[in-house]
């Protein structure tokens, strides 16, 4: 098995004295998808600023190999910029770089490319989200409630280039997900994250089969 891309290792993390992370340790290797579920509050928040350096360990550690890129919860466009121009914005180290690969990878943004993001369906945009983070070349993807306010035959889409992502490129991916029916769905593992702590880890099939997963997450009998 490939070594992890992102390695969390008992990491604690504190607001004062607030105790929003608990220990908690997780790994996504090359070509995973896994996923982090958790009500509000949860810590998943918490949990990816550490990722992305904004915020620091109380104790343990945070270590990504390679470039981690976010695509944050609702998208964030600047809704009066074309749909290149989003993307651009995502490589801003190397303003030169194309996104011609983008449009290989999300062949649906091609025909929409100068059209200003606003305009674009949600699923558009969560799409030059993804294009966008892509322009970085990560090696890590953490990606913030994806599905939220887009049909299940658009999320279908997105996890289908994800997957692709996967095996094509071994990117690792860490998506954050309220919905657990779906993050169980799409992702090869889980874990499970309540008041800080995690409290249940394991594949998506198990998971699924768990009581107490099903009758927290999951609305009813395995
Ligand atoms: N800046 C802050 N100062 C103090 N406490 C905070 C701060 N940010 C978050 N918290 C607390 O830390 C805990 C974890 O919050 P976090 O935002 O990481 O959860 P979350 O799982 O992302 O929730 P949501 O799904 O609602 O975004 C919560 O109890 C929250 O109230």
């Amino acid at each position: 098995m490939s070594d992890p891309v992102i390695e969390v290792e008992e990491l604690t993390v504190r607001y004062g004295a607030a105790v929003a992370l608990d220990a908690v340790s997780l790994s996504v290797r090359a070509g995973e998808m896994v996923a982090l579920i958790g009500p509000n509050g949860a810590g998943k928040s918490t949990l990816v600023n550490t990722l992305s350096g904004i915020l620091s360990p109380a104790s343990g550690r945070v270590t990504v190999t390679g470039r981690l890129a976010h695509v944050p919860e609702g998208r964030q466009m600047f809704g009066s910029l074309t749909v290149d121009d989003n993307l651009r914005l995502g490589a801003w180290r190397d303003r030169d770089r194309s996104t011609g690969r983008i449009y290989a990878i999300l062949p649906e943004l091609e025909p929409v490319r100068r059209r200003r993001a606003g305009l674009l369906s949600g699923g558009q945009q969560q799409m030059v989200a993804l294009g966008r983070a892509l322009m970085g070349r990560p090696r890590a993807l953490v990606i913030d409630e994806m599905s939220l306010g887009l049909a299940p035959l658009v999320v279908a889409g997105l996890a289908a280039h994800l997957r692709a992502l996967n095996a094509e490129e071994g990117l690792a991916v860490l998506l954050i997900e309220q919905n657990a029916r779906l993050a169980l769905e799409l992702c090869s593992r889980a874990y499970v994250l309540e008041a800080g702590r995690l409290v249940a880890h394991g594949s998506a099939a198990e998971l699924a089969s768990s009581p107490a997963v099903v009758a927290a997450y999951l609305g009813g009998a395995a």
